[in-house]
């Protein structure tokens, strides 16, 4: 459904996206990782028709997304980075402009988006906060339930209970065969929605791979408070200890999370924190694998 061919954009400073290649089949929700500046915008305005490529190509529907950009921009839901709302507009205005240019004929499904993302479509857009302006931009990409839908960092400003809702709307989509690309800078997110996923770096892709197999290369550390110390120092034997302090033990698991339950279903636990890995670990832990291979 989604095809890039080696596609490279080289800017005039030497930075850029250089010979990235993946494709997503139809019905496949597909993240898209890598740290600020790492290139993942630069692609998903070539796939939306924005930029030229330097060389290489990208398509969508069997479209070329440069020379084919209106049919395309139909046929897709396009959340950007940074929207560019008009000034003076309401929500519910700005939404019918978009439902316009789109040939929106039904409105259930926009009206049932606004329910459940529960932001008031009166306010006026240049007093919406970064999350309500993001709701909006939301319903603006899914209303009209496109074959594709490319999404620029869709949960950044939404709150917990907000990124629940908005995974659970691409779930729905999904099952109906609706194809997503979603870029995100966070791992924890895009293990939440995504099939498989691409991590990009310095505009090269580092690795496409299945959700499930980044999660067994991933290292977390769990913070565990034992009811002694003797029980913190007695788990070392079994597990890899980070380290200790007092009755807490820091205990990396990469993959075996049925050794780490056995082992602690022995002891007496009081508590378990889970650190959230960043993004440049979950590399270091691709690197160090490949490494020892
Ligand atoms: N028009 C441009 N001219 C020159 N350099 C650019 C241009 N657009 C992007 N870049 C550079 O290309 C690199 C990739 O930028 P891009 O916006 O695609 O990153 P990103 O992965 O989306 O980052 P973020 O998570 O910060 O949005 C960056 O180094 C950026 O400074």
């Amino acid at each position: 459904m989604i095809e890039l061919n080696r596609l490279t954009k080289e800017f005039s400073n030497g930075k850029g996206i250089f010979d990235v290649n993946f494709s997503i089949p139809q019905g496949e929700v597909f993240g898209f990782l890598g740290p600020n500046g790492a290139g993942k915008s630069t692609t998903i305005r070539h796939l939306m028709g924005f930029m030229k490529p330097s060389s290489g190509s990208a398509s969508i529907f069997g479209l070329d997304t440069w020379k084919d950009a209106a049919k395309i921009q139909k046929r897709t839901g396009y959340l950007p980075g940074e929207i560019a709302f008009l000034d003076g507009m309401d929500g519910m205005e700005f939404l019918k402009l978009i439902g316009g240019m789109r040939g929106l004929k039904q409105t259930n499904y926009r009206d049932e988006l606004i329910q459940r993302l529960q932001f008031d479509v009166k306010t006026p857009i240049r007093k919406m906060s970064k999350g309500m302006k993001q709701k909006v931009g939301i319903v603006a990409a899914f209303m009209h339930q496109p074959e594709v839908i490319i999404l620029d960092e869709p949960t950044s400003g939404l709150d917990p209970l907000m990124q629940r809702i908005f995974i659970d709307l691409v779930s729905e989509l999904k099952a109906k065969g609706t194809t997503f690309l979603m870029s995100s800078h966070s791992f924890a997110e895009i293990e939440r929605t995504c099939d498989r996923a691409a991590i990009i770096k310095d505009g090269k892709i580092v690795v496409v791979e299945d959700i499930h197999a980044l999660q067994q290369k991933q290292r977390r550390l769990f913070e565990v408070t034992f009811s002694s110390a003797e029980e913190a120092e007695q788990v070392k034997h079994h597990l890899d200890v980070v380290s200790i302090s007092d009755n807490r033990a820091e205990i990396a698991v990469q993959g075996d999370y049925n050794k780490f339950i056995s082992t602690l279903a022995a002891y007496e636990i009081r508590n378990i924190d889970i650190h959230e890995q960043h993004l440049e670990e979950v590399f270091l832990n691709y690197y160090d694998r490949e490494a020892s291979i």
